[in-house]
């Protein structure tokens, strides 16, 4: 099985562009979202936790935010707990999958904690800061201070463009996007 672990900054494209290989995706943004709504034991360890940001379940994306904000130390606590999960959904995902000539991993924090293995392909997406600022605004409950204290959690830019094997430019159109998709896999498979 071949991983294709697509990268690149936040709201650069990279969950439309894993979409576009046509292989299955492992979406760990939505893995978050789906724990947080369903898996009862976890909302209890974060409720342990942070009683006063996890107060009934499902837990209130606002008040995550809110926890997130007002510390970065509540942050750690709320991925110890999480990022756990996640790793539990990703060797399910593996192992559903594992005939599967390849499968999509859409991780952001995928380099930052070290996920990669050396035999997958890396895909940067790189994307006009000014055309990602425009759109990641227009989104509901946009908030600049969450955005601004993900961006200095996370690795450069740089350095992910550098561990890439390939970069896929996105212009926010899908001409572009779906040719140089088909030449990667004509590349790799
Ligand atoms: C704060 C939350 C509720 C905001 O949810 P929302 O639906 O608005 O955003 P979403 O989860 O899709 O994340 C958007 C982007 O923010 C960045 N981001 C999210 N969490 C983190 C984090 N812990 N560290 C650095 N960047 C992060 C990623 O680039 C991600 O793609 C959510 O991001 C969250 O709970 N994050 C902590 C868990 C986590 O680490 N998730 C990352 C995937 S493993
Ligand atoms: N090539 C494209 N053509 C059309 N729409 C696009 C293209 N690339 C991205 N988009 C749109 O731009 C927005 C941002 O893209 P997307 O959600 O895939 O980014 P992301 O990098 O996964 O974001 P995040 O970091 O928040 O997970 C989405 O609405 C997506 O549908």
């Amino acid at each position: 099985m071949i991983k294709i672990a697509v990268v690149g900054d936040i709201g650069s494209g990279k969950s439309h562009i894993a979409k576009l290989f046509s292989y299955p995706v492992f979406n760990a943004d939505q893995e978050v979202a789906s724990i947080y709504k369903k898996n009862k034991n976890c909302f209890r360890k974060l409720k342990k936790i942070l009683p006063k940001y996890f107060s009934a379940f499902p837990a209130n994306k606002i008040q995550i935010i809110k926890a997130i904000e007002d510390s970065e130390k509540n942050l750690k606590k709320i991925t110890k707990i999480i990022h756990p999960e996640v790793r539990k959904k990703l060797t399910i995902f593996l192992k559903k999958n594992k005939k599967r000539k390849a499968i999509i991993l859409d991780i952001p924090l995928l380099l930052e904690n070290k996920l990669n293995q050396k035999s997958d392909i890396i895909v940067f997406v790189q994307s006009k800061k000014s055309e990602i600022i425009k759109r990641i605004k227009k989104r509901d409950n946009f908030n600049l201070n969450l955005y601004n204290q993900f961006k200095k959690i996370q690795l450069p830019l740089s350095y992910k463009k550098k561990k890439a094997n390939h970069v896929i430019k996105n212009n926010f159109t899908n001409k572009l996007v779906k040719k140089s998709v088909k030449k990667i896999l004509k590349e790799i498979i």
